[in-house]
């Protein structure tokens, strides 16, 4: 295999969205090809790929998951190996991910454990979401791949690396991804009175929506309502007759979940009213909140506090979604945030990960798998 820092860079070259990650199934392949095939099983799903490492003396089959895709950011990080897809970037961190997946295998590939291994190179983390169906699919078409422990990371910003941050029980929120178009009728710039204009009733709304987690959601529960992008209109003299938002909604419960999404329908009917227009609000993926399992999350982080060179944090959970929370939903395990310092959060055109996290983590798992 090429070492880890270059197939870190090569993976951030190639950032692909969820479902479309071709380039990166073929490179991880290429990868994974090269190392010693004799205990190692791989199957593949959509752009997905599981590899099964057989133990020496199994009593159990520990899974170890990361994403795979990218996100529709046109990267401002100046790096030298920068995407070279345009407006697609690895500002997530999967390739780091990716990257410490690989250097794990080949270390089990190479130096088996007594369990078995099941790696999941996932698809469309950001969206629509692999792991519902991946799970899905591993049930009714691979039970023997099934983990009966699953455990991932995901890279944190905010923090040096060395840092490892988690905690049992909630990590994650549930997340609902909604579009709201706004239909009106388009017309000259000179004609306000015969047109019905959507930028300023999605103007309008915009604002509405922020009263959700002001005014409606309990002060002591916890909700995100977050538009990511609004268009609208198509030049500077003509009236807007569409407007469309696209955003996301954040809750540590259903019901929460619920109630948002009733406000933004019953807001969205008021604008109709206020702008003689259509509002049509349509819901795309959701993904279940991130539940640590509690023995196996408190006994990792004393593994951690045991290593000289892990910090570790007890964290607070955040609003980030993971569709990791689907296989925790059905199989014991947990998250955990690593530390990568970077001064741009995730998301961020300008996210450039420390490097260094990817030699501290793929020991650091190792010696983890080898504990438990
Ligand atoms: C770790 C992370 O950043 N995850 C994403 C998951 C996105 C879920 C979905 N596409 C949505 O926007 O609701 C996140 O934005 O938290």
């Amino acid at each position: 295999m090429t070492n880890l820092l270059d197939i870190r860079r090569e993976l951030h070259q190639i950032p692909e969205l969820g479902f479309k990650e071709f380039k990166t199934h073929a490179f991880l392949m290429q990868q994974i090809q090269s190392f010693p095939q004799e205990r190692l099983t791989v199957t593949t799903w959509e752009t997905g790929i599981v590899v099964k490492v057989e133990g020496l003396d199994p009593s159990k089959t520990i899974g170890w998951r990361t994403d795979i895709d990218g996100l529709p950011i046109e990267e401002e990080t100046g790096v030298a190996f920068a995407s070279m897809h345009d407006g697609q970037m690895h500002a997530c961190g999967h390739d780091i991910h990716m990257t410490v997946a690989l250097g794990l295998l080949q270390r089990l590939a190479e130096d088996p454990i007594d369990d078995h291994v099941v790696f999941l190179f996932q698809p469309a983390e950001e969206g629509p979401g692999g792991a519902l169906p991946m799970r899905e699919w591993l049930k009714a078409e691979h039970p023997e791949l099934l983990p009966d422990q699953i455990f991932a990371f995901h890279i944190a910003p905010e923090y040096p690396v060395g840092t490892i941050a988690t905690r049992p029980g909630i990590l994650f929120a549930n997340t609902g991804e909604f579009n709201i178009d706004l239909i009106g009728t388009e017309g000259h710039a000179a004609y306000p009175h015969k047109s019905r204009d959507m930028s300023v009733a999605a103007s309008t709304l915009l604002l509405q929506l922020q009263t959700i987690v002001s005014r409606s959601v309990n002060p002591l529960d916890s909700a995100v309502v977050t538009v990511g992008k609004l268009t609208s209109g198509t030049a500077e003299n003509i009236i807007s007759g569409h407007a469309r938002m696209e955003g996301t909604i954040r809750t540590f419960n259903a019901d929460t979940m619920a109630a948002v999404k009733e406000r933004i329908e019953a807001i969205g009917k008021g604008i109709e009213l206020s702008f003689d227009c259509e509002v049509r609000v349509t819901y795309g993926s959701s993904y279940y909140q991130v539940v640590n399992d509690l023995d196996l999350t408190t006994k990792f982080i004393q593994f951690a506090q045991e290593q000289s060179a892990a910090n570790v944090i007890v964290c607070d959970p955040a609003m980030t979604g993971e569709d990791f929370g689907f296989f925790l939903q059905e199989i014991p395990g947990f998250l955990f945030w690593a530390g990568v310092d970077s001064p741009y959060g995730l998301h961020h055109a300008k996210m450039n990960p420390d490097e260094g996290v990817i030699d501290f983590m793929v020991p650091f798992v190792e010696s983890y798998f080898r504990s438990i």
